[in-house]
Order: C-alpha cells, then sequence, then structure tokens
C-alpha cells in the first residue's frame, strides 16, 4: 500500500515556514504584495482564489483581489497590468486561468514585467527555465517538488514521466524535474503505448484533464505517483486523473485529490511571492 502524501499537511508546515520568513521582511518595513486579477466567473476559479487569499492573508501577505467583469475588453486589462506594474507595494501579479475568449492569455501574461510574473507564465520565465537562468516558475511544479521532497523522495537520476504537456504544469514539470537531474520523458495524448512508458517511471507526475485515467497498470511497483488532474466525475465528486484506488496498491507513495497538489499549488505561489519580496528587500 502506498504511502499518500498529504498535501494539506506540508502545505501547513511550508505556512508555518512562511509565516516566519515574513515577519522577517515585516522587521525591515517590507510587506509582501500579490495581485490576483481574476476575469468573468468560472465556478472552479472562484474556489481556487478564494483559497489562495485565505492562505496568502493568514501568513501576513499583502493579498488584493481585482474582480473584473467577463466582459472586460483586454486593453482595460492591460491597463490595469501596466498600474499594478507600477506599483511598488506589488511584488506579484497573477492572472488566473481561464480568461474569456476576448482575451489573449499570452499577450496578457507576457504584460506582466518578468520580475512581478509569479506564475512564471511569460515567455521572458519560460526562457529563462529552459535556459538555466534564475526566474520565477510555475506554482504547480514548484509545489510538486517541495511535496516530493518533505517526503524524502529521490528526484536525481530517477526516470520521470511527466504525462501531459500543457504549459501551465507538464512543460515547466517536465523542466523542473530536467533542473533537479532527472531523467525526463513528456508522454500525452498521441504517445504510442502510453503503459509501456508509464511503466518505466520511478516518479509518475499525471496532469492530463481525464478522472481516473491511470490505473495500475500503468504504475511501476514502488513508483510516487503525483496527481495533478482535477476533474469532476459522472457522480460530480472531485477526482484526479489517477484511480485512486487501484494506483494506492502498487504504487510507493500517491497524491489524493483533493488534499494533494491542490494545496501545494498554493504553497508553490506563495513561495515566489514571499522570494520576490525577499529580493526587493536586499534592493
Ligand atoms: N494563473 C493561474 N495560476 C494558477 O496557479 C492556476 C490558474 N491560473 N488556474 C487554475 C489552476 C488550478 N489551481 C489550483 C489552485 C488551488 C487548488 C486547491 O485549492 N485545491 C484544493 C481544493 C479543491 C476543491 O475543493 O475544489 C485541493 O485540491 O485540495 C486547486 C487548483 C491554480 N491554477
Amino acid at each position: 500500500m502506498a504511502v499518500i502524501m498529504d498535501g494539506k499537511v506540508a502545505a501547513q508546515q511550508a505556512d508555518q515556514e512562511f509565516a516566519m520568513r515574513i515577519q522577517k521582511l515585516k522587521q525591515q518595513n517590507i510587506i509582501p504584495g500579490l495581485a490576483v486579477i481574476l476575469i468573468g466567473d468560472d465556478a472552479a476559479s472562484q474556489v481556487y482564489v478564494r483559497n489562495k487569499a485565505r492562505r496568502a492573508r493568514k501568513i501576513g501577505i499583502n493579498y488584493q483581489l481585482h474582480r473584473l467583469d467577463r466582459g472586460i475588453t483586454q486593453e482595460a486589462v492591460l491597463q490595469l497590468i501596466t498600474q499594478l506594474n507600477q506599483d511598488t507595494q506589488v511584488d506579484g501579479i497573477m492572472v488566473q486561468m481561464p480568461v474569456p475568449k476576448q482575451i489573449d492569455a499570452n499577450a496578457v501574461m507576457n504584460a506582466i514585467l518578468p520580475q512581478k510574473d509569479v506564475d512564471g507564465f511569460s515567455f521572458a520565465n519560460i526562457g529563462r527555465l529552459w535556459g538555466n537562468a534564475a526566474g520565477n516558475f510555475p506554482a504547480t511544479p514548484r509545489g510538486v517538488l517541495r511535496l516530493l521532497r518533505d517526503y524524502h523522495i529521490t528526484i536525481e537520476g530517477q526516470q520521470a514521466v511527466v504525462v501531459g504537456r500543457s504549459d501551465i504544469v507538464g512543460k515547466p514539470m517536465a523542466g523542473l524535474l530536467l533542473k533537479n537531474n532527472s531523467t525526463v520523458t513528456i508522454a500525452h495524448s498521441k504517445t504510442q503505448n502510453l503503459a509501456q512508458v508509464t511503466q518505466q517511471a520511478d516518479l509518475l507526475i499525471v496532469a492530463i484533464g481525464q478522472a481516473e485515467f491511470i490505473t495500475a497498470d500503468f504504475v511501476k511497483p514502488g513508483a510516487a505517483v503525483v496527481d495533478v488532474g482535477m476533474n469532476h466525475n459522472a457522480a460530480g465528486k472531485l477526482v484526479g486523473d489517477v484511480d485512486f484506488k487501484s494506483v494506492k496498491q502498487i504504487a510507493g507513495y500517491l497524491t489524493p485529490v483533493p488534499g494533494g497538489v491542490g494545496p501545494m499549488t498554493i504553497t508553490g505561489l506563495l513561495e515566489q511571492v514571499i522570494v520576490l519580496a525577499e529580493q526587493r528587500a536586499t534592493l
């Protein structure tokens, strides 16, 4: 039976560490500032943004939410970003995805100053990740790595398979695993003999958006399996991309959904904001 990697507990521990780091910053009169832009009324986004706000405020981040109407123009969004770019109290800016059709997500993300782009979604930060420079990197992969480290799972030299190639999870996850000296494979919906590929994985990271797709026959015995998926099944229950019940029997480590990667994604975001404020403190 797999050890269940508890993202809620790991996130609480991280929050204690973060609160202490923020105390130190406050002694230097610096309060980490995070501005979140939420466009429209996507139901899942409301939940995530609420969770972010609660955690950010609890540890002492100056959190501001900018709610914009779903019909807002791109120009107005860009104008707000310009204003936040210039605001010296704001360390990090993020635009919650997805955005409505009339908004060009790339244009919006690239309008954020690279040093304030907490999500690391801008081309500047993508280049920094793959070009081995310091930069801001996406929250979910950062949170996943922290969770693996908390459970003392070896990353260096291991076979890592990332299933999914999205710009916000799959690709940056692969980049960070490579930075940490894993041997990395990216598999996706067009991969042939997927199970044969995933069975090689010591670390299996799944982010495909298909409810309970990865069953025990995809998993190497003893592997660490990280489920980034968030889907609602036929019964309306929140489930991951991994079939928890069967994979639990064969994996060495496994994350639940909810209570796994979700809370650690917020941890990854909060840590990035604090790092940016710490950089401001040394300026
Ligand atoms: N610009 C941008 N940056 C993001 O980081 C970003 C985004 N857009 N869009 C959507 C994804 C998803 N995401 C989550 C945040 C919190 C939970 C979370 O709190 N999950 C809890 C509760 C889940 C629930 O109850 O629905 C859990 O898994 O236990 C999940 C997912 C951030 N994302």
